[in-house]
C-alpha cells in the first residue's frame, strides 16, 4: 500500500481541534502537519470535514448465543454496521461456553470474526464458570492479547450469571494476572423473585422487564461491586450504566480515589422506559439490560460524560430480529431476548443529542467514542489517535451530514431499528481502517475478512486520571 494524504480538513482529537493535512504510508499515520508536500502522493480532499480517528466500540455482540437463540449479526453484517457508524475497531464479548475453557471461547470467537470482520476487532472473554482449571487459564489471557474479561451479575438462571464469591476472585485473580475485569451490574436475585411474581399477577407485556428491574437493583450491584473491587484491590470497568443512582455510586468511588471505568450507551439517550410501553408487543424492540428509564437520568448521565466519571460511549448492539426471535417473549417477558442494535447508531446518537445540544465538545466526543476506549482497553496509541506511528484508522466526519434511519438503510442483518424515523445531524462521510476506504457516502466498501485483530494489554490508571 502506497501513501495517502488528507487534507484541506480539521484535524479533531481528544486533545484539541485544528488544521492540519494527514498523511498515510503503508497503513500508518506518518505525519501530521500544516504543509505537508502532496506531489505524487494520492490525495483525499477533507475540505468541510473533521478528521478524527477512527471510533473504537468495545461492547457488542455479534454472533453471540442469548436467551435460547442466536444474535441477529453475525461478524460481516455486524462490523459493517459498526463501520457505517465511523468505528474502524470493535471489542466483542468472546463468551466460555458451559463446561469450556477461555481458550476455547478466544478460538470459537476468532472462527467467527476471521474471514467476516470488515474493521479490526479485539475479544473480552466473559467468564461464565470460574472453576479451578479457569482460575490456573486466566493468566493466559494477557499472552493472547486479551486485556478484559466480563462478569454477568443478572441473568440468574442462565449460563452467564456469577455469584459474588467468583465475582470477588475473578477481580484478585486479574489484578495479578494484568487482565481488566468488567460487570454487568444488577442484582440478579431481586430481578428473579420480581419477575416470578410479575408473572404470578399475569404482567406478562414488555414493560415489566423495566418495572422488574429498577433503578435501585442496577445501583446496588454497581455498589456492590465497586466495593468487591476496592477490597481485591483491583481496577473494575460498570458497563451500560443506564441511571443517576447507578453512576452515583461511581462517583463515589472516584472521590475516594478508586480505579472505576465506566460506560453509558445511546439507548439511554435515545429512548426511554415509555417506549417499553408501546402498543400491543411493539415494546418487545426496546428489550435491552438494564432497561430503558425514565428521562431524568439524563442529566445526571451527560454530566458524567463531561466530567469524566462515564469515559467511555459503548453501543452495546446485541441484535435480535423481531420476527420470531423478539417473538419468543409474547406471552412472558422474560423469554423477550434481551438487547436492540445501535453499532450504526452509535456515535451519530452522540453527536446530535450530545454535541450540538452544547453538552459535550468536539474533543469529548472523540475522546468518549475512541481515546478513551483505547486507553482503557489496552489498545493506545496503535488505535484511539492520529499521532504519527498511530494505525491510519481514520473518520471524515461531516457535521452537517443529514439522515433519517429506516430499516432499509440501515447495514446490520436486523428486521427493525428501533432508530426508525429518527433524524441525525453529523456522521461519517467516509471511514478508513489501516488506510482502506471501508465506508463512504452511505455504502460500506470493505472486504469481509479484511479486519484485522489487535492484540491489547491492560495497564491501570487510577479512574481519574482518564477524565477529560
Ligand atoms: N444489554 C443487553 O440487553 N443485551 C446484551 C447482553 C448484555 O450486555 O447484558
Ligand atoms: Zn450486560
Ligand atoms: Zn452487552
Amino acid at each position: 500500500m502506497g501513501e495517502l494524504l488528507f487534507t484541506g480538513g480539521t484535524v479533531v482529537t481528544a486533545e484539541g481541534s485544528y488544521r492540519a493535512d494527514v498523511l498515510v504510508e503503508n497503513g500508518s499515520i506518518s505525519a501530521v502537519g500544516a504543509s505537508i508536500g502532496s506531489d505524487g502522493i494520492e490525495t483525499v480532499d477533507a475540505s468541510g470535514l473533521m478528521i478524527m480517528p477512527g471510533f473504537i466500540d468495545a461492547h457488542t455482540h455479534m454472533d453471540m448465543p442469548f436467551g435460547g437463540t442466536m444474535t441477529a449479526d453475525d461478524w460481516a453484517t455486524g462490523t459493517e454496521a459498526a463501520a457505517a457508524g465511523g468505528t474502524t475497531t470493535i471489542i466483542d464479548f468472546a463468551l466460555q461456553e458451559e463446561g469450556g475453557t477461555l481458550a476455547g471461547a478466544f478460538d470459537a470467537w476468532t472462527e467467527k470474526a476471521r474471514d467476516r470482520a470488515v474493521i479490526d476487532y479485539g475479544f473480552h472473554v466473559a467468564i461464565t464458570d470460574l472453576r479451578d482449571d479457569i482460575k490456573a487459564e486466566l493468566p493466559s489471557l494477557a499472552a493472547k492479547g486479551v486485556a478484559s474479561v466480563k462478569i454477568f451479575m443478572a441473568y440468574k438462571g442462565t449460563p452467564l450469571y456469577t455469584e459474588d464469591d467468583d465475582l470477588f476472585e475473578t477481580l484478585q485473580l486479574s489484578k495479578d494476572a494484568g487482565v481488566l475485569v468488567l460487570v454487568h451490574a444488577e442484582n440478579g436475585d431481586a430481578i428473579a423473585k420480581l419477575q416470578q411474581q410479575a408473572l404470578a399477577r399475569g404482567d406478562t407485556a414488555p414493560k415489566f422487564h423495566a418495572l422488574t428491574r429498577p433503578e435501585a437493583v442496577e445501583a446496588e450491584a454497581t455498589n456492590r461491586a465497586i466495593r468487591l473491587a476496592e477490597v481485591a484491590g483491583a481496577p473494575i470497568l460498570v458497563v451500560h450504566v443506564s441511571c443517576a443512582p447507578a453512576l452515583e455510586a461511581i462517583h463515589l468511588a472516584h472521590e475516594r480515589g478508586q480505579t472505576v471505568y465506566a460506560e453509558t450507551c445511546p439507548q439511554y439517550f435515545a429512548f426511554e422506559y415509555e417506549d417499553l410501553a408501546r402498543e400491543g408487543f411493539e415494546g418487545a424492540k426496546y428489550v435491552c439490560s438494564p432497561p430503558l428509564r425514565d428521562p431524568s437520568n439524563r442529566p445526571a448521565l451527560w454530566n458524567g460524560l463531561k466530567t469524566g466519571d462515564l469515559q467511555i460511549f459503548g453501543s452495546d448492539h446485541c441484535a435480535f430480529n423481531y420476527e420470531g426471535q423478539k417473538e419468543l417473549g409474547k406471552d412472558d417477558f422474560t423469554l423477550i431476548p434481551n438487547g436492540i442494535p445501535g453499532a450504526e447508531e452509535r456515535a451519530m446518537t452522540l453527536w446530535t443529542l450530545g454535541v450540538r445540544e452544547g453538552k459535550l465538545s468536539e474533543n469529548q466526543f472523540v475522546a468518549a467514542l475512541s481515546t478513551n476506549q483505547a486507553r482503557i482497553y489496552g489498545a493506545y496509541p496503535r488505535k484511539g489517535t492520529l499521532a504519527p506511528g498511530a494505525d491510519a484508522d481514520i473518520v471524515l466526519w461531516d457535521p452537517e451530514l443529514s439522515t433519517t434511519a429506516t430499516v432499509d438503510n440501515r447495514h446490520g442483518n436486523v428486521d427493525y431499528t428501533p432508530y426508525e424515523g429518527r433524524s441525525f445531524t453529523g456522521g461519517p462521510a467516509a471511514v478508513y481502517v489501516r488506510g482502506n476506504l471501508v465506508y463512504k457516502d452511505g455504502e460500506v466498501v470493505g472486504e469481509r475478512g479484511s479486519g484485522r485483530f489487535v492484540e491489547r494489554k491492560f495497564t491501570a490508571t487510577k479512574g481519574l486520571e482518564v477524565r477529560v
